[in-house]
């Protein structure tokens, strides 16, 4: 069968964007492997689908699949991509939605200026519900990397992130600890790593190791976790704007059960069609 499908990105962030509302397809983990290859598929970092919603109350299902074909709760610049192309492509016009995500709930406001504000939820920091092995909840916790003591912070977002801060994400070892911490036993269901560059109060840099897609350009969870963690210990004042490999997002939190709030762009690059064997 031929699929249709939509490239989108969030700040270098890259999607196949699938809307099976008015499409039939079942989407097997070899084949999102297969289409997320640069060389000999599409190649995205992940793959964004458009259900109809389970709960009646909500616009539509939104789900989430990594690279590597691991289907997983939550993604910050998916999420900005997905509000636009429900409108682009009429399968709605209202300017604000709720989705359904494996992560719960998240609004989705298409703004005049033609940026999105997602609502990503309150952040979550006890260790269970990540989940993250630990005896008690705590500001920052060591991790043991290959005999290495390693200080992060820890909270879920819909989605598990660990934090680090390093003086420098230009020279932050990502490509060695990421996939190290990634696959940490102490993360049972594996976790995305960010690398925090605190510049001011109100400004950070971040680099993002992902898990299931490796090192992205940008990560729209990976900067609400790393401003989570920056203001909740004393370090960041909100709004903080987070400087990301592709670009800017800025992030606003006001504490305890107060939501996160994302803002940025969403940008279409192609549609195309490709045969599913
Ligand atoms: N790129 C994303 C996060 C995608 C999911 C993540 N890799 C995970 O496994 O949780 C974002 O913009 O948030």
């Amino acid at each position: 069968m031929l699929l249709h499908f939509t490239k989108m990105h969030g700040l270098g962030n890259d999607f196949m964007v699938v809307d099976l509302v008015t499409q039939r397809a079942r989407l097997r983990d070899e084949q999102i492997r297969a289409l997320a290859d640069r060389h000999f598929g599409i190649g995205f970092d992940q793959l964004l689908v458009v259900e109809p919603p389970l709960d009646p109350d909500m616009d539509f299902r939104y789900r989430i699949f990594n690279a590597d074909g691991s289907e997983v709760e939550n993604c910050g610049n998916g999420a900005r991509c997905f509000a636009r192309f429900v409108r682009d492509q009429r399968l709605t016009h209202k300017r604000e939605i709720r989705v359904e995500t494996r992560g719960g709930p998240l609004t989705l406001r298409s703004e005049d200026d033609g940026r999105v504000s997602v609502d990503m939820g309150t952040p979550r920091f006890a260790p269970e519900a990540l989940p993250f092995i630990a005896d008690e909840e705590s500001l920052t916790h060591v991790l043991d990397v290959e005999g290495e003591c390693v200080t992060i912070a820890v909270v879920s977002v819909g989605n598990p992130h660990a934090v680090l801060r390093v003086d420098d994400v230009d020279d932050a070892p990502v490509a060695h600890l990421g996939p190290l911490i990634e696959a940490h036993p102490r993360f049972p269901q594996r976790v995305n790593v960010g690398f925090m560059q605190i510049v001011s109060r109100q400004e950070i840099r971040l680099r993002v190791f992902e898990r299931g897609s490796g090192e992205t350009l940008a990560c729209g969870t990976g900067a609400c976790a790393a401003v989570a963690c920056g203001i909740r210990q004393g370090l960041l004042d909100s709004p903080v704007t987070v400087h990301l490999r592709g670009g800017d997002l800025t992030i606003t939190w006001a504490g305890g059960v107060a939501s996160l709030l994302m803002t940025g762009p969403a940008e279409r690059v192609f549609d195309g069609r490709v045969a599913l064997s």
